[in-house]
């Protein structure tokens, strides 16, 4: 579609041009505009107000160690905040745990909603000769057509948990950012991304699930810490319908449906079908495990601030932002990239956060990258490279500490195990071999490579490859990188050579 150009008169105001609605505008874009404007605005003015109130109270105490954490959608940032509060917090970290049972009860219920689908679509389509559909297609047979009608009120609990989680329905701003994003209206957005569930970081969500939470709870860290009376919880359905799940999980014709449509469920965030026993007994809480391993996709900037007991470090103070990713998908290798920018005071970490408030951010760096946009199924690491090229060469991060998480080792060890080639997505891997420890060296040094090109004065690189759903070797890391910032700060402080 032709794209209309207005011709600009040299005593316009250029402030005044770029403010100005844009030409042609309908009432319902405006009132888009006008929400994302409000938004962004009070996104900024929360940012200052937190910025004054940072400067008065790091004056008073130790100081507190800022930390942005970046990475594409899924790669791994809430997961890495989850183990940094495990680890520093953990009585904060188990207090939520009432609240994360209702996510990892909803991330069952959404892969059973994805099989249930699946089946729907075998069943619709016609049993002819079809152009479509090869002759040894699985038929679904009555056995499996009763299964799913006996499932189908799991659909009913999605949506109440959903409706609890996102009580006024998906984000209006969040969808049209998405569309503004794409140029592809929400509705068509590719299944996969249409259809997870986003909360953005202004919603209080961990709130509204502590409302399971009974009146004697003196105890989070237990069952005591959930209502079991409460009749709209959705534990006592999962529970009656246990067996039912599981026979539908390991049913033979929809393990080859799902085959066929490439859908591999127990890759994807937040899957829980191979945990069933657990997850569907009555009381269930989640194990800290399984709090690492629920998803909950997260929008916007979110902070949250981890307390110490070290001298030398006051708190944590972590942002999770995930502005520019989120309609990223596609890991034909798993593996990702999330990068920790651990800051020492004087950086530009407020000026970065501002920039990242305003939505038009999202815009620049997606128009930056049009087959993104175009083309969804993107390779993932390609994209990681270009987000990490952006970010090591930003004069403002010049200062920081910049910690490179090649993460979700895990899956890539799996997949290159299963003889997928590095070099089917990295053709300057060549003849190497195609083991994790070669893959991952290699990936090191060309990450490692990057950032000595393009940042704007010589800084150390730290890289470690991940898994952050694996809690011991996450917590290595993590006291690593607190020794590495302690030694840092002893010596701004003049106080070791
Ligand atoms: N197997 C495996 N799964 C992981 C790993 N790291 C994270 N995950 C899972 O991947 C999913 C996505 O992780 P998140 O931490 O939510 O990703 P994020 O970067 O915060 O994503 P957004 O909020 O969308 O930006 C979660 O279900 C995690 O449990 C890993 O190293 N290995
Ligand atoms: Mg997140």
């Amino acid at each position: 579609m032709p794209t209309k150009i207005r011709r600009r008169s040299m005593d316009e105001d250029p402030f005044g041009m770029v403010l100005a609605p844009p030409e042609g505008e309908t009432g319902e874009q405006r009132e888009v505009r006008l929400l994302l404007e409000k938004e962004a605005k009070e996104i900024s003015d929360s940012i200052d107000e937190q910025l004054s109130r940072e400067k008065a109270q790091e004056k008073k105490g130790p100081r507190p160690v800022k930390v942005l954490l970046l990475g594409q959608s899924e790669s791994g940032k809430s997961t890495t905040l989850k183990n940094f509060q495990l680890m520093y917090d953990s009585k904060a970290f188990r207090a939520e745990r009432a609240s994360w049972r209702a996510i990892v009860q909803l991330n069952v219920v959404r892969s059973i909603h994805v099989i249930l689908d699946v089946i729907t679509r075998a069943q619709n389509r016609r049993p002819t000769t079809g152009d479509d559909q090869p002759p040894d297609s699985p038929v679904v047979d009555d056995d499996l057509a009763a299964l799913k009608m006996r499932l189908s009120p799991l659909i009913r609990v999605e949506e109440i948990l959903m409706q609890r989680l996102i009580p006024n329905g998906p984000d209006k701003s969040d969808a049209a950012r998405l569309a503004q994003l794409t140029n592809i209206p929400y509705s068509e957005l590719p299944r996969n991304v249409n259809r997870e569930v986003a909360v953005h970081s202004a919603n209080p969500w961990k709130d509204v699930f502590k409302r399971l939470v009974g009146s004697d709870n003196e105890s989070f860290d237990s069952e005591k810490a959930i209502d079991w009376e409460d009749p709209t919880d959705p534990g006592a359905v999962l529970h009656a319908l246990a067996d039912d799940m599981k026979a539908l999980w390991n049913n033979r014709t929809v393990q080859a449906l799902l085959d066929r449509q490439n859908l591999r469920l127990q890759e994807a965030a937040g899957f829980f079908l191979d945990s069933l026993d657990e997850v569907t007994s009555l009381k269930y809480m989640p194990s800290d495990d399984h709090i690492l391993r629920a998803r909950l996709k997260t929008l916007g900037i979110s902070e949250h601030r981890i307390k110490m007991t070290s001298a030398a470090i006051g708190e944590y103070m972590m942002w999770e932002d995930t502005g520019h990713c989120e309609v990223r998908v596609g890991a034909p290798l798993g593996i990702l990239a999330c990068w920790v920018l651990a800051d020492c005071a004087n950086s530009g970490l407020g000026a970065v956060l501002r920039r990242h408030a305003s939505p038009n951010c999202y815009t620049t760096d997606f128009a930056s990258d049009d087959v993104l946009a175009e083309e969804p199924r993107v390779n993932r690491l390609a994209d990681s490279v270009n987000l990490w090229t952006t970010i090591v060469s930003n004069k403002l991060l010049a200062n920081t500490n910049i910690i490179l998480f090649l993460n979700k080792i895990d899956i890539m060890k799996s997949k290159l195990e299963s003889g997928i080639k590095l070099v089917n997505y990295v053709n300057s891997y060549g003849k190497r071999p195609n083991d994790l420890e070669s893959a991952s060296n290699y990936l090191r040094k060309k990450f490692a490579g990057i950032q000595r090109e393009n940042s704007p004065s010589p800084r150390v690189f730290y890289c470690h490859m991940t898994t952050v759903t694996d809690r011991k070797s996450t917590q290595i890391i993590l006291a690593n990188i607190k020794d590495m910032l302690m030694h840092q700060y002893l010596e701004d402080a003049s106080l070791i050579p």
